[in-house]
Order: C-alpha cells, then sequence, then structure tokens
C-alpha cells in the first residue's frame, strides 16, 4: 500500500486544522479550561479536533480514531461552546476543491460537539487507526511559543504516516530558534512548516499556507561526527521532561551547546530537519505513560529523516498498547549513527 491518498488528506487536513488554531492564537481569551489531569484545553485544541476529525470519517469512514480530546465538558458549557462554534464556523482553506475534499464547513455546533467525541477508540494492536493531538504543546501555544497539531495512521501497530504543522516554526531549516517566540513574530511571514512522512519514503517539510498544499522538499538529520558538537532539542515544561537529567546526559557526553528549548513535537520536527540533533525525554514522575498522539507522527519522521527512536532503555516505541505507550518509558530520538552513545550516556546518568 502506498498510502498516499491517507498522505494527502492528513497534509490537508493539518494545514486546515493549522488555520484555525492560528486565528486563535493571536486571540486574548483563548478560552481555556483546565481538564480532569489540570491540565489545559483550549478553543484551539477543541475546534482543530473537529476539523481534523470531520476529514477523517469523510474520507475514511471505517478507520479508528485515537484523539486527545473528548466534548462532554462542553456538552455542560454552552458558552465555550458557542465560542468554539463561532471561531469554527468559516474556517476554510482557500481552495474550494481542496477544502471539499475534507468535508466543508462543519453543518452545525450539535455536529461539532458530535464530532469531537469520535476520538475514543481504544487502540491496540489490530488495523487502521488514526492518532491525533490537535494542539501539541497546549502550554507552549498559551505562552506565545512552539506548538503542532499532529495526526499519523497506525496499521497493525506500526506508524505509516505522519503530518505535523507548526506554525511557529521557521521556514528556514537552519533559522535560528527563538523559544519565546511573541505573536509579533509568530505573524511574521517566515513562519509556519507542514511536516510529513510515509514509511519508507523518507521525510518532506514545505511551508504552511491556506490554500492548496504548497511543494514539499526533502529533510534529513544533520550528520554529526563529534559527538561533543550535538545540540539537544528540549521541551520547555520541567514537569513533562527532567531538565536536571538531561544536563546530566549532556555533561556526560561532553556536550556544551546550550540546548534549544521548544514545545511539542516541533523538537522531533526540529531535530528531523538538521536544527538540532538529540531529544530527551526523560521521566519526571514514575509511572506516568506517554500518550500516542504524543509521539506517533514525530517518531516516523525522525526515522525516515535517518534517526532512531526508542525509549530510556533502548526499545523501539511500542504504540500497539492502546491509548498509551504503556511498555516504554521516556523518548530517545537522535541520529542512527550515536543513538546508542547516548542511550549509554542516558542509562549511566538514569543508573539503569
Ligand atoms: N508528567 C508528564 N510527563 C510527560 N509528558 C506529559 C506529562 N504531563 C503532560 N504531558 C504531555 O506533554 C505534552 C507536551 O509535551 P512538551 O512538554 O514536549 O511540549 C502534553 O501534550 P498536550 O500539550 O497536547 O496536552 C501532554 O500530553
Ligand atoms: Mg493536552
Ligand atoms: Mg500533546
Ligand atoms: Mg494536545
Amino acid at each position: 500500500m502506498s498510502y498516499q491518498e491517507e498522505r494527502f488528506i492528513a497534509e490537508l487536513a493539518v494545514q486546515r486544522a493549522t488555520l484555525f488554531t492560528q486565528k486563535v492564537f493571536f486571540e486574548k481569551a483563548k478560552g481555556t479550561v483546565s481538564k480532569d489531569d489540570k491540565s489545559p484545553v483550549t478553543i484551539g485544541d477543541f475546534g482543530a479536533q473537529a476539523l481534523i476529525l470531520q476529514a477523517i470519517r469523510k474520507n475514511f469512514p471505517g478507520d479508528e480514531i485515537v484523539a486527545e480530546e473528548e466534548a462532554s465538558s462542553l456538552r455542560e458549557n454552552k458558552e465555550l461552546s458557542a465560542e468554539i462554534w463561532e471561531q469554527v464556523k468559516d474556517i476554510k482553506l482557500q481552495d474550494v476543491e481542496g477544502d471539499s475534499l475534507l468535508g466543508g464547513p462543519i453543518p452545525s455546533e450539535q455536529a461539532m460537539l458530535d464530532l469531537i467525541d469520535q476520538g475514543k477508540s481504544a487502540g491496540g494492536p489490530k488495523g487502521r487507526i488514526w492518532a491525533l493531538d490537535p494542539i501539541d504543546g497546549t502550554k507552549g501555544f498559551l505562552r506565545g511559543g512552539q506548538y503542532a497539531v499532529c495526526l499519523a495512521l497506525i496499521e497493525d501497530g506500526d506508524v505509516k504516516v505522519g503530518a505535523i504543522g507548526c506554525p511557529n516554526l521557521p521556514v528556514d531549516d537552519s533559522a535560528t530558534l527563538s523559544v519565546g517566540i511573541g505573536a509579533h513574530q509568530a505573524e511574521s511571514s517566515g513562519n509556519g512548516v507542514l511536516f510529513s512522512t510515509v514509511k519508507g519514503t523518507g521525510a518532506f517539510s514545505r511551508p504552511l499556507t491556506n490554500g492548496s498544499l504548497a511543494a514539499s522538499k526533502p529533510i534529513s538529520m544533520r550528520p554529526v561526527p563529534d559527538i561533543t558538537h550535538a545540540v539537544f532539542c528540549e521541551g520547555v515544561e520541567a514537569a513533562h521532561s527532567s531538565q536536571s537529567d538531561n544536563a546530566a546526559v549532556a555533561e556526560r557526553l561532553g556536550i556544551t551547546n546550550p540546548s534549544v528549548r521548544l514545545d511539542s513535537q516541533a523538537k522531533y520536527c526540529s531535530i528531523a530537519r538538521g536544527a538540532g540533533d538529540i531529544y530527551l525525554r526523560l521521566p519526571v514522575k514514575k509511572n506516568y505513560q506517554e500518550k500516542i498522539w504524543d509521539h506517533a507522527a514525530g517518531d516516523l519522521l525522525v526515522r525516515e529523516a535517518g534517526g532512531q527512536v526508542t525509549d530510556i532503555y533502548g526499545h523501539r516505541l511500542d504504540f500497539s498498547k492502546g491509548r498509551t505507550l504503556a511498555t516504554n518509558t521516556g523518548v530517545v530520538a537522535a541520529p542512527k549513527a550515536i543513538q546508542d552513545q547516548v542511550i549509554d550516556a542516558v542509562k549511566f546518568v538514569l543508573k539503569l
């Protein structure tokens, strides 16, 4: 199977949802509510999920979907639901054919809520399962930093297709990243990248547009002949990944370059295009299980760009265990040639 149709729909759906998130990004009030686990969700997360699930349901009605958000809190919060609908109802690509391929405008507020609730699959080892993170890095989104719209197709536990929209990453692969990117910078025309990949075909990027897809170009990780010159990409939120253990691993490897800190799967995207080399996500809480939607697309993108992605023990991420990576702990992503060296340093620091 070539997955060309899946890839095209995924790219276009992510592009349209990203347009929506950008609109919310520049609003002062983002309709933030706190979920049961105390993490934030916004108008941007809910709306992007509705738009992408509409596109999947229209084009691949038999597939299952594992998505991060659900609509129960919105059904009780009529005001927020109405606000989201107000923002979602007019979203369309300036490409009539493409927009109708995705299902055109969502017909009603009720239809929007029902779409948001279409992502409750339990996941697992069999069949075609889409994994969606409508906004990854919601805290970055709220801070005015990096965030990403992430979609992957998993078939029989194996990631086959990935598409990631990063509205605040520079189009230029080698541009230096500013982490505390403000609304002013984010609005500049040089930002907004759509990454995509199909297993066995390499990794690609293109500028995000508000219409049809721009031309894509292949990307790859950069060679690291001397590991002491490598650059880490790591998270901003200290509660999601241990920054002190990360620093200890860097020291063990002799790396003195400062880390590039950014929220979301923009970290996978950055190392996949050679704007950084190593991404470590070292556990903070002992029993935290990583979510499949936080990693599926990025895992394939990095591997297709010449990297390896494992957990802290060196085991490949296993997307067949349900909604979480239940058998993995943490993430270590690096160019293939140096991955073993990085794992050795991680094991040393974490005393594994
Ligand atoms: N204790 C924890 N350890 C690791 N990841 C966590 C976590 N608590 C929340 N997360 C996840 O971290 C993601 C953001 O990652 P990062 O810090 O790399 O930007 C969040 O995605 P969302 O923003 O989609 O909720 C959330 O799923
Ligand atoms: Mg979240
Ligand atoms: Mg996420
Ligand atoms: Mg999210």
